[in-house]
C-alpha cells in the first residue's frame, strides 16, 4: 500500500504565486547600456495562486520593467522576487508571457505557432496535434488551423497568440498590455475569453495596462504605481465586483463607477506629475 504523507499547509503559511520584496530596480549604474535612471524603488506586491492582479500607472513610470522584473528577465537590483516561496535566479519557468507585440513566427501557420512551446519540450508529434487542435478550438480558430499570421486578423493573432501561452499551461501569466493595439469591440471580445479561461483554469495573473476601465473590468485588485523615478505602489484597490463579468456590461454598474472615481483620484495626480516630469526629462 502507498503510504500517503501529505503535509497541507494552513492557508496563511501557502506562499503567493508571485511575490516582489521590497524591488528596486536602478537602469545604468555602469553595467547596462542606457542612462541612469532609478526606474522602481521599494515595491512590494503579490498575487496569490487563482489571483488576477492588474497595475496601472503612468505613461513611462516602470509597469514594464516591473513585469520584465517577475519574468526574470531582469533581476532587480535591490529586494527579491519569489516564485511559490522561492527566490528567482533566473528566468521565471512557472510564467507564461503575453507581450504588447505578439510575436507570432509569419512562416508558420497558426497552428503551427501553437504548439512551438511545446516543440521545444520535446512533447512528441501527436501529443503537440492534438494539443494544438485543442486550443485552436479553445480560442475559436479551429477554422484558420493552416492560416499564416498575415491572413489573420489583429484580434486572431491576440488569440494566436494567447493559446501559444497557454498550451504550455503556465501557474502564472504575466501580460503587458496584450490587447491595446486591438480596436476597441475586438478587445472586449478579447477581454471576455480572457476572463472566461482564466475562471477555467484560475492561474495567478499579473496584468499591465495604462487603461484603469480594462484593469478595473478584469481584475481582483487593481495596484496604482507613482510616476518616475523610484515608481512605487501608491494605492491599492480590493475590485469587488462579482463574478462572471461581461467586460462591457460591467462598466456601467454604480459600483464599478464608484471604483473608477475612487482609483482614478489616486491615478490623476501620479499621470499630471508624471506628465511633466517626461516634459523635463526630454
Ligand atoms: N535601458 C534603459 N535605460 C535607462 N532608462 C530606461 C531604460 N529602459 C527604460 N528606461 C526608463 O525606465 C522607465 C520605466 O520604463 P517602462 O518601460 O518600464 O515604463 P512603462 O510604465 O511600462 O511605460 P509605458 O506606459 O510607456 O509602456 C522609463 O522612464 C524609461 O525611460
Amino acid at each position: 500500500m502507498t503510504n500517503i504523507n501529505k503535509r497541507y499547509l494552513p492557508v496563511e503559511e501557502i506562499p503567493p504565486a508571485l511575490s516582489l520584496k521590497q524591488i528596486g530596480y536602478h537602469f545604468g549604474g555602469g553595467h547596462q547600456q542606457g542612462a541612469d535612471y532609478l526606474a522602481i524603488a521599494d515595491t512590494s506586491l503579490s498575487v496569490a495562486g487563482g489571483e488576477f492582479v492588474s497595475v496601472v500607472g503612468p505613461t513611462g513610470c516602470g509597469k514594464s520593467t516591473l513585469l520584465n522584473l517577475a519574468a526574470g528577465l531582469l533581476m532587480p537590483t535591490a529586494g527579491e522576487v519569489q516564485v511559490f516561496g522561492q527566490r528567482l535566479s533566473g528566468l521565471n519557468t512557472r510564467a507564461g508571457y503575453m507581450f504588447q507585440n505578439e510575436v507570432l513566427l509569419p512562416w508558420r501557420t497558426a497552428s503551427e505557432n501553437i504548439l512551438l512551446g511545446l516543440q521545444y519540450r520535446g512533447v512528441d508529434k501527436q501529443s503537440q496535434r492534438q494539443q494544438a487542435r485543442y486550443w485552436l478550438a479553445r480560442v475559436g480558430l479551429t477554422a484558420f488551423a493552416d492560416c499564416y499570421p498575415h491572413q489573420l486578423s489583429g484580434g486572431m493573432r491576440k488569440r494566436v497568440a494567447l493559446a501559444q501561452m497557454l498550451i504550455l499551461d503556465p501557474d502564472i501569466i504575466l501580460m503587458d498590455e496584450p490587447f491595446s493595439s486591438l480596436d476597441i469591440q475586438t478587445r472586449y471580445l478579447m477581454e471576455n475569453e480572457l476572463l472566461a479561461l482564466w475562471e477555467a483554469k484560475k492561474k495567478a495573473v499579473l496584468f499591465i495596462t495604462h487603461d484603469l476601465d480594462e484593469a478595473i473590468a478584469l481584475s481582483d485588485r487593481v495596484i496604482v504605481l507613482s510616476a518616475g523615478p523610484a515608481s512605487h505602489p501608491v494605492g491599492e484597490f480590493s475590485i469587488n465586483l462579482p463574478r462572471p463579468r461581461d467586460v462591457n456590461e460591467i462598466r456601467h454598474q454604480p459600483q464599478f463607477i464608484a471604483l473608477h472615481a475612487a482609483i482614478w483620484d489616486v491615478l490623476r495626480n501620479e499621470v499630471l506629475t508624471g506628465y511633466q516630469q517626461q516634459q523635463q526629462r526630454g
